[in-house]
């Protein structure tokens, strides 16, 4: 017997009805055993009040005070109206005490059996039309609904499960100056914290004008369980935590943006409330140029951040240096010292053999590093308020730069892309992010979006894994062109592709420059680059060592640098021979001029590191030229 007293009581009642509708309809029903019937409790239903208070179901979300039914509905419902003088003030029903208690019934009316008996206990009268007085007294007072409510009787059979006898809901008024007392003295509910500010005065102000108003007190909300959160809506310490974490990360500009779905964005950002990384666990700027290094290297008429004319290049890069940390001390220096600048409307080719540090340099002005990286020297970014993308946090990069300031077509696409999206769905996401296009709308500019970039529409379903190299880098294009940002930088996005699919992402990147964007291309190609670049920057071993103007590097005078004379030499169309020896390691790089192992007019003053003045970093330029 144990295991049955054990039984939850509700189970019990259960039980109870059960066996005895089953008794009234004469059915054989379950015979009333131990295990089927258990004995009930004595003191009518100490299960309720046994229950400890914290497993209490919590009050129900229903108004205090008395309900009116419209006009409209009472004629809908065929009740005859309200009777003058009764209940129009909200007074309730109390039923007689002899029919106050459990089971009491009108000792005149119909037995439960009656036939054509109505389900709340009174027989149907005969002109079909329901009455209040018709409806037993106790069962609506059981029920804790009043006789004057005229749709009473059409509410619910039953309080929901969970449901508690609604105290404040029954409640007559008190003496005012006790509830008045009473609504100042109330704690506010735990959920919704303390009011403050004018929210603390309206409250007052509210409990001052209870004589004017029909509620009776201010009803508690619901508790929160013990060891929750709080609710969502926290009006005092939550919004002050959230201020003080945007503020702290985002310039004054993107926290003013007036559109809603930045609002958004920049909330769902501020969510990832991560303390910033340690030294050493992100692509953190460890050594700032000084002011007064980068100003030496200031081309005439460009300023300092903040004091740069709105005409200036759309990227200004100065002294970059990107550095590896690797294990035993070593570290790879992969960029040096890289200067450059970039106009709008321009498109700069960066050219150079493998693994010279061309996708470090995109890298780095992404803010796209691993951990192990450090970067020196300075990027400035505009157009307008200019930001070094090199000092930037990754907050504000994340929110304000990628994707929106400057795009990235990264060299490998099927790494970029998301796993486990489709392609649409990838479009979509970033339209929908990176620009102003309405709901109904996204479907069409995501695929406006991929036959800007060539990608088939058949395709947009699929999912990363199942496109071919060429069909990602399509993808990963597309992405990249959805946000129209004023810098793009490509590296390599026609790697991978037939020459029909070069062509026409060509013209698509050229297109997108002739629009006034600046194009940063990384590529091997040099015959791509000759038809998209205006200028040509050749990279070897980390250094910049040619800049010139894309005419005079393709065709006449052709390059100055031994090392990009030797590249243009190498193509199948041209002489096809190609450099000989290897490019240096870059974690043992010599103190001099890097290419001088390969230079076939490489002298002892090749020992002395070369700058790069006139576009070119050669103790032999003009030799070179001549030659
Ligand atoms: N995470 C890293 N840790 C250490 N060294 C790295 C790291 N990433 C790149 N490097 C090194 O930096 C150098 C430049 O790499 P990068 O990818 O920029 O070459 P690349 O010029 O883009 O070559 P490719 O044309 O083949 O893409 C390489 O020597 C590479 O080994
Ligand atoms: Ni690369």
């Amino acid at each position: 017997m144990a295991d049955t007293h054990a039984r939850p009581a509700r189970h019990q009642d259960r039980a109870h009805r059960r066996v005895r509708r089953a008794g009234r309809r004469g059915g054989p029903g379950r015979p009333p055993g131990p295990a089927a019937l258990p004995p009930r409790p004595a003191g009518g239903r100490p299960d309720r009040q046994a229950r400890p208070a914290e497993r209490r179901p919590p009050l129900r979300h229903r108004r205090g005070g008395p309900r009116r039914a419209p006009a409209q509905r009472l004629r809908a419902a065929r009740l005859p109206p309200r009777r003058p003088g009764r209940g129009a003030r909200g007074q309730r029903y109390r039923a007689p005490r002899r029919l106050r208690g459990r089971g009491a019934r009108r000792p005149d009316g119909p037995g439960r059996d009656a036939p054509g008996r109505h389900v709340h206990g009174r027989a149907a009268p005969a002109d079909g039309h329901l009455h209040r007085r018709d409806v037993p007294a106790g069962h609506l007072a059981r029920r804790g609904l009043r006789r004057t409510h005229p749709l009473g009787v059409h509410r619910p059979h039953r309080a929901r499960r969970g449901a508690v006898a609604a105290r404040q809901a029954v409640r007559g008024r008190r003496d005012l100056r006790r509830r008045l007392a009473d609504a100042r003295r109330l704690a506010p509910p735990a959920a919704r914290g303390a009011p403050a500010g004018r929210a603390r005065g309206r409250a007052h102000g509210a409990a001052c004008h209870l004589a004017r108003v029909r509620a009776v007190v201010p009803r508690p909300g619901h508790p929160r369980p013990r060891g929750q959160p709080r609710h969502h809506d926290q009006r005092g310490q939550g919004l002050a935590r959230h201020r003080r974490m945007v503020a702290h990360a985002v310039p004054r500009t993107v926290h003013r943006h007036p559109h809603p779905r930045h609002r958004r964005t920049r909330r769902r950002l501020a969510g990832t409330d991560q303390p910033p990384p340690p030294i050493g666990a992100g692509p953190v700027n460890d050594a700032p140029t000084a002011p007064g290094r980068r100003d030496g290297l200031r081309e005439p008429g460009a300023g300092t951040r903040g004091q740069e004319p709105a005409e200036g290049p759309l990227l200004s890069v100065r002294e970059l240096s990107v550095r590896f940390l690797m294990p035993g001390g070593r570290h790879v220096a992969a960029v040096n010292s890289v200067s450059f600048d970039l106009a709008a409307g321009e498109c700069l080719a960066l050219v150079g053999e493998s693994g010279c540090g061309k996708s470090v340099l995109a890298s780095a002005l992404l803010g796209l590093l691993p951990g192990n990286a450090r970067t020196r020297g300075s990027a400035l970014l505009g157009p307008g308020d200019r930001v070094d993308l090199l000092g930037a946090g990754e907050t504000v990069l994340a929110r304000t730069v990628r994707g929106r300031r400057a795009g990235l077509i990264p060299q490998s696409p099927a790494a970029h892309l998301t796993p486990v999206r489709t392609v649409r769905a990838q479009l979509e996401e970033t339209v929908r992010e990176l620009r102003d296009v309405p709901r109904g709308g996204l479907r069409a500019a995501g695929e406006a979006a991929a036959a800007r970039a060539a990608f088939p529409a058949d395709h947009l379903d699929r999912y990363p894994h199942q496109l071919s190299g060429g069909l990602a880098q399509r993808a990963a294009t597309a992405l990249a062109l959805v946000g129209g940002a004023p810098l793009l930088i490509a590296d390599e996005p026609t790697t991978g592709l037939d020459r029909d699919l070069v062509d026409r992402t060509v013209d698509e990147l050229r297109g997108h420059t002739d629009d006034g964007h600046g194009l940063l291309v990384i590529t091997h190609d040099l015959a791509a680059a000759e038809r998209m670049a205006d200028r040509v920057a050749v990279m070897y071993a980390g250094r910049l060592v040619e800049v010139a103007e894309a005419p005079a590097f393709f065709g006449r005078p052709g390059p100055r640098h031994p090392y990009a004379r030797g590249l243009l030499d190498a193509l199948p169309e041209r002489a096809f021979t190609p450099i000989p020896g290897l490019p240096p390691e870059l974690d043992a790089l010599p103190d001099g001029c890097a290419f001088a192992a390969r230079c076939e007019r490489a002298t002892g003053v090749c020992r002395t590191l070369p700058a790069l003045t006139g576009g070119v970093a050669c103790h032999h330029a003009e030799e070179a030229v001549d030659a």
